[in-house]
């Protein structure tokens, strides 16, 4: 188990080393438009889980969605400040 800012450092930390295994950096170079196109189907998915589904699968989606979101943020070179500044 790890936190939102556990798992934003682990990213960050697999992007800047260009960490071969990662999917993590595969997504950031692809870039904005797939990683955006992978928030909405995350959040999407969340969304039907939450209305047709149980509370294990609609967190599991969630995980999901929330992990697709830091991908944009990295690719678009977003720090997690950049974003607790406007909460
Ligand atoms: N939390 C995640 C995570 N969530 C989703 N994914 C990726 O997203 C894929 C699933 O996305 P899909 O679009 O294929 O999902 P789907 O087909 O819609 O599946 P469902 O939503 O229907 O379940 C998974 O196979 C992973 O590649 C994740 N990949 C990585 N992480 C975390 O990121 C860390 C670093 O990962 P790497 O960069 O791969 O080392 C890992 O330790 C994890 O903690």
């Amino acid at each position: 188990m790890k936190t939102f800012d556990e798992l934003f450092a682990e990213l960050s930390a697999k992007v800047a080393a260009g960490d071969p295994a990662s999917g993590t950096v595969t997504a950031v170079r692809d870039g904005v438009h797939a990683a955006g196109k992978k928030v909405v189907e995350e959040a999407a998915e969340s969304w039907m889980a939450a209305e047709h589904e149980g509370p294990e699968r609609t967190a599991e989606e969630v995980s999901q969605l929330l992990y697709r979101v830091q991908v944009l943020m990295l690719a678009r070179g977003l720090t997690l400040d950049d974003v607790y500044t406007h909460l």
